[in-house]
C-alpha cells in the first residue's frame, strides 16, 4: 500500500537530494552500501541496550537511502541488474539487523522470551515474504500480489512505534512502552497473512502456467 501511494510523494521530495549527490560524484551503489551500514549500526549499537529512541533516530536518518539509491540510478538512466540485486540483498541485511537488535534486547536485559520469539518470527517471516516473490519471479511467474504488509509497512510500523516507545525509556514519558510489543505483534501477524497471500498466488500462477505449457505441448504434438 505504502509502496503504491507514498512512493510518488517521496520520489518528488527526494529527487533534488538525489540530484545533488549525483552532482557531487556519489554513486547509487555507494548510497546503498552506506545506507545499509547506517541502519545496521543504529540497530545493533542501540537496540540491544534498549535505547529505542536513539536507535530509531539513527536508523531513520539512513533508511531513506533505500529510496534515494534507485532514484539516483533512474536519474542517471542506469538502473542496473547489479543495482537491483545489491539493493534487495542489502535490504535483507538491514532487516536482519533491525529485528536482530530488538531480539537481542528481549533475550537480554528486556528479559521477555515471548517477545524475543515474536521478534525472531518478524525477522524470519519478513525474509521469507520477500523470498516468495523473488523465487516466484525467478521461476518465470508474474507473482501479481504484494500482500497486506510489504517491507515498507514492516519498517514504518516498527520504526514509528519503536521510536515512540523510546520516549518512555529515554525521557520517562509514561504508558507508551507497550507500543513496541504492539508493533511486533502487528508485524508478525501481518507478515504471516502476507506470506499466505503470496504462497497462494504462486500456487495458482504455477498451476496456470503448467496447464498452459501442457496445452501448448499437446497442440505441438498434434500438429
Ligand atoms: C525520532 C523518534 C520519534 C518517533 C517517531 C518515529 C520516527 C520514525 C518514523 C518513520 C521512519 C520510517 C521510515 C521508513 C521508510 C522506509 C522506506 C523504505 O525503505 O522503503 C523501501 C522501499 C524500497 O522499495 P524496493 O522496491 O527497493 O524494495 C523491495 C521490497 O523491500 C521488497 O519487499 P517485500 O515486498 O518482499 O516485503 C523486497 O522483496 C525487494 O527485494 C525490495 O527490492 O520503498 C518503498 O516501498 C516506497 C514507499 C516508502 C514509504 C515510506 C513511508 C514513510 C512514512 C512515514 C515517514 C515519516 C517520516 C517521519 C520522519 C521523522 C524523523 C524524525
Ligand atoms: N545501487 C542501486 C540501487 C538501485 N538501483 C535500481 O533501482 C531499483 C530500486 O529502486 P528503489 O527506488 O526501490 O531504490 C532497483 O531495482 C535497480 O533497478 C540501482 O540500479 N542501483
Ligand atoms: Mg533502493
Ligand atoms: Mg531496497
Amino acid at each position: 500500500m505504502l509502496n503504491k501511494y507514498a512512493r510518488a510523494f517521496f520520489t518528488r521530495v527526494l529527487t533534488p537530494f538525489a540530484a545533488f549527490l549525483l552532482r557531487r560524484g556519489v554513486s547509487p551503489d555507494a548510497v546503498t552500501l552506506i545506507g545499509t551500514a547506517g541502519v545496521v549500526a543504529g540497530a545493533l549499537v542501540f537496540y540491544p541496550r534498549g535505547q529505542f529512541f536513539w536507535g530509531t533516530v539513527v536508523i531513520t536518518c539512513f533508511v531513506f537511502s533505500d529510496l534515494v539509491d534507485g532514484n539516483m540510478a533512474r536519474q542517471m538512466g542506469r538502473s542496473s541488474r547489479w543495482g537491483a540485486f545489491l539493493d534487495s540483498t542489502l535490504d535483507r541485511v538491514a532487516d536482519g539487523a533491525l529485528f536482530g537488535g530488538l531480539a537481542m534486547w528481549y533475550a537480554g536485559s528486556g528479559d521477555d522470551l515471548t517477545l524475543c520469539a515474536v521478534t525472531i518470527f518478524c525477522l524470519a517471516s519478513g525474509q521469507v515474504v520477500s523470498y516468495t516473490k523473488a523465487r516466484g519471479e525467478a521461476i518465470g511467474l508474474p507473482v501479481n500480489v504484494n500482500g497486506l504488509v510489504e517491507r515498507s509497512e514492516r519498517l514504518v510500523i516498527t520504526l514509528v512505534l519503536c521510536g515512540l516507545a523510546g520516549f518512555h525509556r529515554t525521557f520517562g514519558v509514561p504508558g507508551i512502552q507497550w507500543l513496541l510489543p504492539i508493533a511486533l505483534w502487528v508485524v508478525a501477524v501481518g507478515s504471516l497473512i502476507t506470506l499466505i497471500q503470496r504462497v497462494v498466488t504462486v500456487r495458482r500462477e504455477s498451476a496456470e502456467a503448467d496447464a498452459a505449457a501442457l496445452e501448448q505441448a499437446g497442440q505441438g504434438s498434434g500438429a
